[in-house]
């Protein structure tokens, strides 16, 4: 186990600005694969907080071959090990080239240090990056800081919250 690290802040993304930032993600690779025209053979999501990102990229540059990589790193908000509970097969990854691997994040880089020991060749792509991940993501679009804790749309719903008056 791994001790979890304090989170100071909290960064709240909603539905609308993931939708933004993963649609700039998919203009920035854009015709920037190993294929004659700058095409990519098809996105893998980390799983599962890459899967609505990697949907959006996917979508945005016509791609249809996608599949997923599964890992599990984080109970709540405490790191451990990452596990591999399931993977594309091998005939479509080889070693990664022309494939561009999709997460909504990176933080330790520990879930992109395991993609990437298996598909050295492939393109990693996150939404938001913070500093101790940068050096394991080729392509990112929002810095957010190590002491920040990212709250995606789907971890949250609309709750009542007490008028500023009525507080103390
Ligand atoms: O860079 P790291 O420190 O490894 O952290 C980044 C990973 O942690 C989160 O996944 P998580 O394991 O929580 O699973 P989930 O995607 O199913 O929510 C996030 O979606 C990234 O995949
Ligand atoms: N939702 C979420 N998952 C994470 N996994 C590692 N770091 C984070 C984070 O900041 N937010
Ligand atoms: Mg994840």
């Amino acid at each position: 186990m791994i001790t979890p690290l304090p989170h100071e802040k909290g960064f709240h993304v909603s539905w609308d600005q993931i939708h933004r930032d993963a649609r700039a993600l998919a203009w920035r690779l854009d015709k920037r694969g190993p294929g004659p025209d700058g095409s990519w053979r098809a996105v893998i999501a980390i799983t599962r907080g890459g899967m609505a990102p990697a949907m959006i990229v996917a979508r945005e540059l016509d791609i249809r071959m996608v599949d997923t990589i599964s890992v599990k790193s984080y109970n709540h908000q405490t790191q451990a090990e990452p596990v591999v509970l399931n993977r594309p097969d091998d005939a479509l990854m080889g070693d990664g080239e022309g494939v561009l691997v999709v997460d909504d994040l990176v933080d330790t880089g520990k879930t992109l240090e395991v993609v990437r020991q298996l598909y050295p060749k492939a393109h990693f792509a996150t939404v938001y990056a913070k500093p101790k991940g940068e050096p394991l993501v080729d392509t990112f679009i929002t810095g957010v800081s190590q002491d920040t804790w990212i709250f995606f749309p789907w971890d949250m719903a609309l709750q009542y919250v007490e008028p500023y008056r009525g507080k103390d």
